[in-house]
């Protein structure tokens, strides 16, 4: 005998699917992996965290990866001996099983840009620049007066610099990136090459560049979770990077992670 499925079953049986499929698991960094410090080279990785990553990545099957503002490099030296698969600079770099997918080109007029932006860290006590070549960051987290200064003087340098670079802005921060790179492209280029394909994305982060991965995932099916307050167009929250770990080490632990232990 037929058993006809009533509109509600149809839709619960689809949830359940979505939340036992296996998962692919991006990860933002400050303000997710780490809590937010002072200035970049303040911010400090619980020791728990890295191997934890390392046994969860084991555990699915490879699909683990960082979406960071941060270069590959620097992801590598604070998560040694590990190198996991990364999508830096906002996406201008990807990496994945140790092959760099694609890189960005220095943007043209970077070199007449940083001098703009040396010039005002020089004149002003408390702002930080730094220089990641393909892209480059002015922060005032330690001179928030200077906010509405340091944003004009980021706008301005953008526009002359062209179409080729687009203006992020983050917490106390302003980059110049690549035009064409975002968390979300990111994401979605990822999603369609080995171990990703297949998987159902879950990406975390905190900040105003990860809504672009957070749309990204939302349209392929994923989940999406904030760290923290904040619009967003995430549909779940987890209160701080220590409740993440939390969360994170209990799977390393149990040796399995899926969308319901966001729940
Ligand atoms: O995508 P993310 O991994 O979140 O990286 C975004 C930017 O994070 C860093 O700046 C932020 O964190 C700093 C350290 O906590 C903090 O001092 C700063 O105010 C935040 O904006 C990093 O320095 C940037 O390069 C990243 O692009």
């Amino acid at each position: 005998m037929m058993t006809l499925i009533e509109p509600d079953s149809v839709s619960e049986i689809r949830d359940f699917a979505a939340a036992e499929q296996d998962i692919a698991l991006f990860l933002d960094f400050d303000g997710t992996l780490v809590e937010i410090a002072p200035s970049p080279d303040d911010v400090r990785l619980d020791r728990l965290v890295a191997p934890a990553l390392e046994t969860l990545r084991t555990s699915l099957g490879g699909a683990l990866a960082l979406v960071s503002g941060r270069p590959v490099a620097f992801l590598d030296e604070v998560l040694t001996p590990y190198h996991f698969d990364t999508a830096g600079l906002h996406g201008a770099q990807i990496r994945v099983n140790g092959q760099i997918l694609s890189q960005a080109d220095v943007p043209v007029a970077m070199r007449e840009a940083m001098r703009d932006l040396v010039r005002f860290a020089n004149s002003n006590v408390g702002i930080i620049i730094e220089d990641k070549r393909i892209s480059a960051a002015l922060h005032w987290r330690l001179a928030p007066q200077l906010k509405d200064e340091a944003l004009d003087l980021m706008r301005a340098v953008a526009k002359r610099m062209g179409p080729g670079v687009r203006l992020q802005e983050g917490k106390s921060v302003a980059e110049l990136v690549p035009a064409g790179a975002s968390k979300g492209a990111a994401i979605t280029s990822m999603m369609q090459i080995t171990p990703y394909a297949g998987r159902r994305p879950v990406f975390i982060g905190d900040d105003i560049t990860d809504e672009a991965g957070f749309e990204a995932v939302n349209a392929l099916g994923g989940l999406s979770i904030r760290i923290g307050g904040g619009d967003t167009c995430a549909t779940r929250r987890i209160e701080s990077p220590t409740d993440l770990r939390t969360i994170l080490l209990a799977a390393a632990e149990r040796g399995s992670l899926t969308a319901s232990s966001f729940s």
